[in-house]
């Protein structure tokens, strides 16, 4: 059973122009879709869907955190999350004319022993896996997630930004960082899939015994102890890129889940990331034909 941890949730607003952006203008747009959100609340609704047990944590404050988790109790999705002051944040994407603008706010600045609270949430659950993804909010340092990870026995998987990635000192199954991340946090040259994987072994070295690096249109790169696995992403129409990395990350912890092997796991992450980004928002998107989407998913060895 995975527990997904998210320090920072968000409600995911998604309005859709037909213009360009433009300062100085009012931007009217027909409708706007909300979606909870946040990288660890993404995996919890993507596991879900794809019946893999799941407990979604966190922190949550203010409305929008009361709209986080009622949206996840009538998905289905089991919570159990700690409630902080203040409010949790509303991250925007705007989509206009194609080109996608992401507005994300920092969030509710929280006291770290709010770390104490969340970690006996953890520890209740007796998880497998604990998934820690997002950002920190104000007052969490990297710490709060290293505790996670040497807080019981589970295996720990951190999907977060590279400045933070960079700083973690404990022992991971697994990071995801995408490739503007995989690149800041070696200072690897990451404009080719080799130098992606030659970057993703750097992280190996530094406590992440595995790397999902996840490369945009470009597909993913997976290494392991059982290699360096490349696959190409699906030649598909994208409408919005957000949640795309969660998706990856989910398809891949749920064929493992089910004991796939680890090019059948990639397959996975990039046939159910490749369903996110065709579709606005970060709602789950239909899952009914994943495995015979991933089995158009082109793998190779590096
Ligand atoms: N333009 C695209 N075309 C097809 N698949 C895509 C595209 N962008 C992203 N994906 C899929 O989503 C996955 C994650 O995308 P990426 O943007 O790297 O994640 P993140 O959201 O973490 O930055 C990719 O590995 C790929 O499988
Ligand atoms: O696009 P990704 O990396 O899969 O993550 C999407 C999620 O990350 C967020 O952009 C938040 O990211 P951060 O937690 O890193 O600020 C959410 O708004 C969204 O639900």
């Amino acid at each position: 059973m995975t527990v997904t941890v998210t320090y920072n949730p968000a409600v995911d607003q998604t309005i859709q122009f037909d213009e360009r952006m433009a300062p100085d203008r009012v931007m009217r747009a027909d409708e706007a879709q909300f979606d909870a959100g946040g990288k660890g609340i993404n995996a919890a609704q993507l596991l879900t869907a794809m019946d893999r047990p799941c407990v979604a944590t966190g922190l949550l404050g203010g409305f929008t955190g009361s709209f986080i988790r009622e949206t996840l109790q009538d998905d289905g999705v089991e919570t159990a999350f700690v409630d902080v002051d203040g409010t949790t944040r509303l991250n925007t994407t705007a989509i206009a004319a194609a080109e996608e603008y992401k507005l994300n706010q920092a969030g509710p600045a929280v006291d770290e022993s709010v770390v104490d609270s969340l970690l006996e949430q953890v520890r209740a659950q007796s998880p497998d896996r604990v998934l820690v993804g997002g950002s920190l909010p104000p007052g969490l340092t990297p710490d709060a997630i290293d505790r996670i990870a040497t807080g019981g026995d589970w295996e720990t998987i951190v999907d977060t930004g590279g400045d933070v990635l960079r700083e973690l000192d404990a022992q991971y199954g697994l990071c995801k960082p995408n490739r503007a991340e995989l690149g800041d946090a070696t200072g690897a040259d990451v404009s080719t899939v080799e130098g992606c994987a030659d970057a993703a072994d750097v992280f190996r070295d530094r406590g992440f015994d595995r790397v999902l690096a996840s490369l945009g249109a470009d597909g993913a790169v997976l290494v392991g102890d059982a290699g360096r696995l490349y696959a190409e992403a699906l030649d598909i129409d994208v409408v919005d890129t957000v949640g795309a990395g969660d998706a990856l990350l989910s398809g891949v912890l749920s064929a493992w889940e089910a004991g796939a092997d680890d090019e059948t796991a990639l397959r996975t992450g990039v046939a159910v990331s490749a369903q996110v980004v065709q579709r606005a928002g970060t709602a789950v998107p239909d899952l009914d034909d994943i495995d015979s989407l991933r089995d158009g998913v082109t793998v190779r060895r590096l």
